[in-house]
């Protein structure tokens, strides 16, 4: 089953009508406590169900921060599938930041959970992690494009750590972040208005790889908490601002957890990125 038109074709129509965010929904044990929630299944339902008021109709996109649902077991990834089942209600898109990454066949399992429109955790698109070689995704790439979903590969991703792997030199003499944005790139040609098969750029980073031929969509994590400005997202998408997805997640969460407040900060945060879809 199908979710209609491809995730590249509605994250493009999603920006030009709310804006060109994805706003977080990371339910860190410090926000809780910072909300006066308690820090159990019963807070984090709370706390999700305020960021859901705020963002579902009123941005573009939301993403989930699965490792923080995943903590509470079972009732966690019930609060998820709730808030998941909202927002995409809602016409919001929902990019569940899974980060899996395995084998090929076990991919397939990932692909059934986040991507398949029977699963309680479908998702409009899933992050993926491409270390296992970019092949083994090939069974998440395949059910995305028969779904229409999306899905966003690490490549070059916003914490230090990650130019260790990320920079090295691979076969060819391309970084291996490069390598997996020209791997996408590759699977995303000719698609109009663009693919759904998108990369994980870091806004903290210095100097991002070329992204010019990848005709997909990129998620820029690290605005805010971790450093990265709206001018840094402009210096490291230039040339293709109209496919670049700022998320920000803690600097908006921070004013919570009034609703309103909440979502003016996301409005704000979304007027700040307006530059984007000139
Ligand atoms: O390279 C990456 C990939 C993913 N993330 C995730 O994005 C948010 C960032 O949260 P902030 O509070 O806005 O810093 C979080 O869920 C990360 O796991 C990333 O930061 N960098």
């Amino acid at each position: 089953m199908s979710f209609g038109p491809s995730f590249g074709a509605r994250l493009f129509e999603a920006t030009a009508a709310r804006g060109p965010l994805c706003a977080g929904i990371d339910p860190h044990a410090a926000l809780l406590q910072a909300w006066g929630l308690s820090d159990d299944a019963a807070g984090l339902a709370e706390f999700t169900d305020r960021c859901v008021q705020a963002f579902a109709g009123h941005v573009a996109a939301v993403k989930p921060q699965v490792a923080f649902f995943e903590r509470f077991g079972s009732a966690g990834y019930a609060v998820l599938e709730r808030a998941i089942a909202a927002l995409r209600e809602a016409g919001t898109l929902v990019v569940a930041d899974a980060k899996r990454g395995d084998i090929g066949s076990t991919m397939a399992g990932y692909a059934s959970a986040w991507l398949d429109v029977s699963s309680p955790l479908c998702a409009d698109a899933v992050t993926v992690s491409p270390y296992l070689g970019f092949g083994s995704l090939d069974p998440v790439l395949q059910a995305a494009e028969d779904a229409g979903a999306g899905v966003f590969v690490l490549a070059a991703t916003s914490n230090p750590e990650g130019a260790q792997i990320q920079r090295a030199v691979a076969a060819g003499g391309r970084s291996v972040a490069q390598t997996m944005v020209d791997e996408a790139g590759a699977r995303n040609a000719g698609a109009e208005p663009m693919g759904s098969l998108g990369v994980v750029v870091g806004a903290t980073l210095t100097e991002a790889p070329d992204l010019a031929g990848l005709n997909g969509p990129i998620l820029m994590p690290g605005v805010g908490a971790q450093g990265g400005t709206a001018e840094d997202v402009s210096r490291l998408a230039a040339g293709n601002l109209r496919a670049v997805l700022p998320s920000v997640s803690r600097e908006i969460l921070r004013a919570g957890p009034d609703v309103a407040a909440l979502r003016v900060a996301a409005e704000r945060s979304a007027e700040g990125f307006a530059f984007l879809l000139d």
